[in-house]
């Protein structure tokens, strides 16, 4: 990093405030090799240093500093503890009552004092999760186009075609280890926001850095913009990304192909790629072929998966019984939802030794076409269709949760407001606690509420959601709803491959992380 510092802050190796960790373990190795960037960079200092958000401290550089860095006079004589910055934000933040207005403050910020950005971040986790991640970010992206002011990653669109190894290139960084890459064609549950899904990898990155402790330098947020099938989009002055239809079929595939091998070419094989909003087809198709040459995985089928099986393990504790005990049926057969169902089937499998075929028998999946059953098989994706046991057809949830009585419920369709009341009221007919969890994002899209699943369920369920709930008081008493959202994860997942110097990810090191997280419930 020498020509990149600013000779006496050597912030990028520091560890502590800053959230990055050193790399003691040598993971920067994979890269040693790789093409030199074509420009230099230059030493920041006097004016060009307060307007570099990875160097700059604002008031809080000292009088030494303001010395040493020839920024006499450009900064008011007062000198402001990072502390003291910390507390005047959040009570400029507070002062905001609407939720994109904090997400924007907080991007200003990042943009302006990226140390300061992230010490307000891991010392005020709860308060601002919500604000960078989900459910702020799904706002964000869908207002992407009007609130954007600079590049926070990587755009390569079907216009660099041939030349996704020198746009790589023009990134100021060099030592990546973490890619987070969309196409923006499923944003959470808000479908194809094109170009603007961009929130999503900068808001995922954050996360890397504010709960993983990676360097923010070594993250790399990507879009990649085959264009967008969301006509009000297309039709928008202000859009941001390619005017066209997406790219499908082959057209589609060369160019992921040129950025995963582009990737792999510049960053090294260490590299971790995580595949983020993706829509499912391509998702499972990306994920298999580059599972077997490149560190990959899919945060929203892989990660999702891991979170909800130790927040299931976990919850065994309240509701009794061992896994393979449990009859399990989702809303929603898409990443989430198959991704889930699989690792349950798998981690029966290893704890019952039955059969992977046989344990899959507890789980059942509903599509928007109905109970996924054998008679369907034909025309199922290829995803689903280890899901389809014998059963007579069943077209509506209500129907489907009277006949397989579950003893968990899953919720994982992206859309809104799907677990009625009667659904709740059916899940509570059979079950002591019930175990509800209504994963779609953002808030929006989540299939019911806290409240609604404690008060339709007269507060015997055990209920969980992928986007923050409040608290709840029903009849007196106070129920805290869990969140069982990927972010739980992924953070730590990824810097465990990093560190470890892994190549591949196997199904064996979600299982182990999902044993972990579910220790530390
Ligand atoms: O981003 C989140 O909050 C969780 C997630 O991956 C998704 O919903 O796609
Ligand atoms: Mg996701």
């Amino acid at each position: 990093m020498a020509s990149n510092g600013v000779s006496g802050l050597d912030m990028e190796k520091k560890s502590g405030g800053g959230g990055g960790v050193e790399d003691i373990y040598g993971e920067d190795s994979a890269t040693e090799d790789q093409l030199v960037t074509p420009r230099t960079v230059s030493v920041a200092s006097g004016y060009t240093l307060l307007r570099d958000p990875h160097h700059n401290k604002g008031l809080a550089f000292t009088e030494k500093e303001r010395d040493a860095h020839y920024l006499r006079g450009l900064l008011p004589p007062a000198v402001l503890n990072q502390d003291l910055q910390e507390k005047r934000l959040m009570h400029n933040l507070r002062q905001y009552k609407v939720p994109l207005q904090r997400y924007m403050a907080m991007m200003d910020l990042q943009e302006r004092n990226e140390r300061l950005f992230y010490k307000l971040l891991i010392d005020n986790v709860e308060e601002l999760l919500p604000v960078v991640y989900t459910p702020t970010v799904g706002e964000a992206c869908q207002k992407y186009g009007s609130i954007f002011r600079r590049p926070q990653g990587l755009y390569i669109s079907l216009k660099e075609k041939g030349k996704i190894l020198e746009v790589l290139k023009n990134w100021p960084e060099r030592s990546i280890q973490v890619i987070v890459v969309t196409d923006g064609e499923r944003i959470l549950g808000l479908g194809d926001l094109g170009c603007q899904g961009m929130g999503i990898p900068v808001g995922k990155l954050s996360l890397y850095t504010a709960l993983g402790g990676l360097r923010p330098s070594a993250c790399l947020p990507v879009t990649i913009d085959v264009g967008t099938n969301n006509e009000q989009l297309l039709k928008d002055e202000f859009y941001i990304g390619l005017k066209q239809r997406r790219a499908t079929g082959q057209e589609y595939a060369e160019l992921l192909h040129e950025f995963m091998c582009a990737v792999k070419q510049n960053y090294g094989e260490r590299v971790l790629v995580q595949f983020e909003d993706f829509a499912n087809h391509n998702a499972f198709e990306l994920l298999a072929k580059y599972s077997k040459t490149h560190l990959v995985f899919n945060d929203d089928i892989q990660g999702t998966a891991s979170v909800v099986l130790a927040g299931l393990i976990a919850s065994l504790k309240l509701v009794g019984g061992s896994l393979a005990e449990h009859t399990f049926l989702f809303l929603g057969a898409g990443e989430a939802g198959t991704g889930i169902a699989e690792l349950i089937a798998l981690e029966i499998s290893k704890q019952t030794k039955a059969p992977l075929e046989e344990t899959r028998k507890k789980i059942w999946l509903v599509d928007s076409k109905g109970l996924i059953v054998h008679s369907r098989m034909e025309s199922l994706q290829h995803f689903k269709k280890p899901w389809a046991h014998e059963h007579e057809s069943i077209r509506a949830l209500l129907d489907a949760v009277k006949s397989i009585k579950p003893t968990v419920l899953i919720g994982s369709s992206g859309v809104g407001k799907t677990f009625t009341k009667e659904v709740v009221e059916a899940m509570t007919s059979f079950n002591e606690k019930p175990l509800i969890l209504a994963l779609s994002n953002p808030t929006s899209q989540s299939e019911c509420t806290a409240e609604e699943a404690y008060t339709w369920s007269k507060g015997r369920a055990i209920f969980a959601s992928g986007s923050p709930f409040d608290p709840v008081e029903y009849n007196g008493k106070l129920f805290v709803p869990g969140q069982a959202n990927n972010a739980y994860i992924f953070p730590g997942f990824g810097l465990g491959l990093i560190m470890s110097g892994a190549i591949r990810v196997h199904e064996d090191m979600l299982l182990a992380a999902c044993e972990y997280t579910n220790q530390h419930i």
